[in-house]
């Protein structure tokens, strides 16, 4: 019997820790310190300085595009920590809100060679605690010893590296009836994921027939157009007309996926409309905080219709990924419904701009 924490159980307290500004431990061939960028403290930067060795700041591929880094571990980039930084100098670096007031923020001397499998978990580790992708590393020489008599969460590099390209199990918690504006006969299902992370919801409308095609919407949270009726995205019309549809047709299933703003939490996205108050648009905004256009899972939506005991939609939908990712996680899309409502002049760009890049139907 141990009541030790899994790894799955050890990720979720590391998120935590990197969130507060805590320090944790990787033990893999050699042992490495590694902080969150976003959360880092003048005191904690000035001890990580005492300690010697060579840190680096690891960042994403793109955040090092913009910054003009060189990039030579392919989807990362180390940049060495001069013997002075400030934790501004690490701010500037790993947060683009003044790269165009100052714009040289370089010469960078970056890392080249080396294990990088420390950096790489580093960072997923970052964004999965929904902070910016940028992480202070050092290789520590007795690090395990170091983090025991700290106090600092040790995870195995390996099973962290390999937890974090898993997708958790979603377990039905709960489920009840609820009446709705479109229909009467609603009912609103919760599903909680083994890893600590954000439950996810269904809101099933009638009681569709398992045997056929279910009309289906897999909608991403989006909290300023769901609820504040931002003009900026067309979320919150699309979300009324799925729902609404369902309502007509007397059947459907949306499911509300807590991965907002694409997947990087609420506050990057806030950062990225602040980049796009610069002139950048939602993709070029993205890449220059780090982050890829887009990082939601699809595959959640899949798991959670199949646990439903649905396999086949109509998906409502504009969107080619998802009709993809569905059809890849075993589920058949019958039909594709196009779903066009709520363009305004604020959101014209941003939906070519998705038409454009992010391949978009019109
Ligand atoms: N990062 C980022 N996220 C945004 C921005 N504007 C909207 N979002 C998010 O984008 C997501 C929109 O998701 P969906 O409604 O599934 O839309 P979609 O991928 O365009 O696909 P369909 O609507 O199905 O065609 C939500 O999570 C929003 O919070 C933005 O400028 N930047
Ligand atoms: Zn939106």
């Amino acid at each position: 019997m141990s009541f030790a924490p899994d790894i799955t159980e050890q990720l979720a307290r590391a998120r935590a820790d990197l969130r507060m500004g805590v320090p944790v431990m990787l033990h893999g061939e050699s042992t490495a310190l590694v902080m969150a960028a976003e959360t880092l403290t003048s005191q904690r930067l000035a001890d990580l300085l005492a300690l010697g060795g060579e840190p680096v700041l690891a960042i994403t591929a793109r955040r090092a595009e913009t910054l003009k880094a060189r990039v030579y571990d392919g989807d990362l980039a180390r940049i060495a920590l001069p013997k002075d930084a400030t934790p501004a100098w690490v701010q500037s670096i790993a947060n683009p809100a003044d790269d165009l007031r100052a714009p040289m923020k370089g010469p960078f001397a970056c890392a080249r060679g080396g294990a990088t499998d420390v950096h790489r978990a580093a960072l997923q580790l970052a964004k999965s605690a929904r902070l910016l992708p940028a992480a202070l590393v050092l290789d520590l020489p007795g690090g395990v010893d170091f983090a025991a008599q700290n106090h600092l969460t040790t995870l195995d590099l390996n099973a962290a590296a390999s937890a974090l390209e898993t997708r958790s199990h979603l377990h039905p918690v709960v489920n009840a009836r609820l009446p709705m504006e479109v229909s009467e006969a609603g009912r609103l299902h919760i599903f909680r994921p083994e890893d600590g992370g954000e439950e996810h919801y269904a809101i099933e409308i009638g009681s569709p027939d398992r045997a056929k095609p279910v009309l289906t919407r897999l909608h991403s949270a989006c909290f300023t157009g769901d609820l504040l009726g931002s003009l900026k995205c067309d979320c919150g019309p699309q979300l009324r007309a799925a729902l609404a549809q369902m309502g007509e047709e007397g059947h459907g299933v949306l499911l509300y996926l807590n991965q907002e703003g694409r997947g990087i939490g609420l506050t990057n996205k806030m950062r990225a409309y602040s980049l796009q108050d610069q002139g950048f648009d939602t993709v070029e905004a993205n890449h220059r905080l780090g982050f890829e256009d887009d990082e939601r899972d699809f595959r959640l939506g899949a798991d959670i219709l199949k646990s439903m005991g649905f396999s086949a939609v109509r998906l409502l939908t504009n969107n080619p990924r998802k009709v993809e990712m569905m059809k890849a996680s075993g589920i058949d899309v019958a039909e594709r419904v196009p779903l066009r409502v709520g363009e305004n002049r604020h959101n014209t760009a941003y939906l070519a701009t998705k038409a454009k890049k992010s391949g978009h139907l019109l």
